[in-house]
């Protein structure tokens, strides 16, 4: 019998951007201010464009609150969430995909009344059409002594699903938020799914970001022998939180490709599907897993949800 050949898991090579976006206090410019930046990433031929957490308001839970906006029934109105619109836009006029960082969410009980919080991530098709939404699903709670407390779910609430959006032209995607690549077991089932890269809107800090940001982008890319990329905000000290910067896209033999600095940049990295093959058949961990031994984390689970 003729031996096919299965499809590369990234179908066509694709050039990805990360902006490492400067974002202050008021809304309407940071979206302004993303839209501009993104046309400037979409001018270099990037197809996939990342934007970072938290990149329509400051980063705190102070203030979390008064920036949310409504996302649910999808899609909301321009008054319930301009944020949503003003990516769509961004996607559309670009004619790119957009993974659009994340925002403050804000969702209502109806019958209750109740307000829930979350940190969520919006995905657009270049078509403007919502692709995707990832609701960070670990929240980022650690004190680590005179150094850092932060406790995201004093106001936040947990996302539960993984979340893999099909990207028509290229393939899988996994999209999660900073805290999520901390944890293996999400970007483990995300890549036995079948996507060809891990997408991470973060907003690590001085603290974490010099010792942990590249080494867990790293680690995440040569556990699941895929494309990685990390997208931060800039740095501004005059700011409550003090951002790491230096998004990154890691290629599947864990090579930093690209890395940027502290301040305001713009990094692309060109993917290829032959490079997660070559790295994959070079080192056969798939066929190499011991299943027998322990379990198959992505094999079932409530995890699964997809986008
Ligand atoms: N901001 C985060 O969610 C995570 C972070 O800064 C860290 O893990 O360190």
């Amino acid at each position: 019998m003729a031996s096919s050949t299965p499809p590369l898991l990234l179908k066509k090579p694709v050039k990805l951007a990360c902006v490492q976006l400067a974002s202050g206090a008021d809304k309407a410019a940071n979206l302004q201010h993303a839209a501009d930046k993104v046309r400037e990433a979409a001018a270099t031929g990037a197809k996939i464009v990342v934007l970072p957490e938290c990149f329509n308001s400051p980063y705190g839970c102070d203030f979390f609150p008064s920036y949310a906006e409504t996302l649910l029934p999808s899609p909301p109105t321009p008054e319930q969430s301009p944020s949503f619109h003003a990516l769509a836009a961004m996607a559309r006029d670009n004619n790119i995909y957009l993974i659009g960082g994340s925002i403050p969410e804000l969702a209502t009980d109806p019958t209750t009344q109740k307000k829930t919080y979350y940190n969520t991530s919006l995905t657009f098709s270049p078509t403007g059409d919502l692709l995707g939404t990832h609701r960070k699903i670990h929240l980022f709670d650690i004190s680590i002594p005179n150094k850092i407390t932060f406790k995201e779910s004093d106001v936040l609430s947990p996302g539960n699903a993984l979340t893999l959006i099909p990207l028509p032209d290229y393939g899988l995607v996994a999209v999660a938020i900073c805290y999520d690549v901390r944890f293996p077991e999400l970007a483990t089932i995300a890549a036995r799914r079948g996507c060809f890269a891990l997408v991470y809107p973060g907003a690590f800090n001085t603290t974490t970001g010099p010792l942990h940001w590249r080494l867990l982008g790293q680690a995440r890319a040569v556990d699941n022998q895929v494309y990685v990329a990390l997208c931060s905000p800039a740095r501004d000290m005059t700011a409550g939180y003090h951002a790491w910067g230096h998004s990154l896209v890691v290629d599947p033999m864990a090579e930093v490709l690209v890395e940027a600095g502290e301040g305001e940049a713009i990094v692309t990295a060109e993917l290829n599907g032959e490079r997660i093959e070559e790295a994959r058949k070079g080192i056969p961990l798939r066929d190499q897993r011991r299943f027998d031994v322990y379990p198959d984390v992505s094999a079932a689970g409530p995890a699964g949800a997809e986008a």
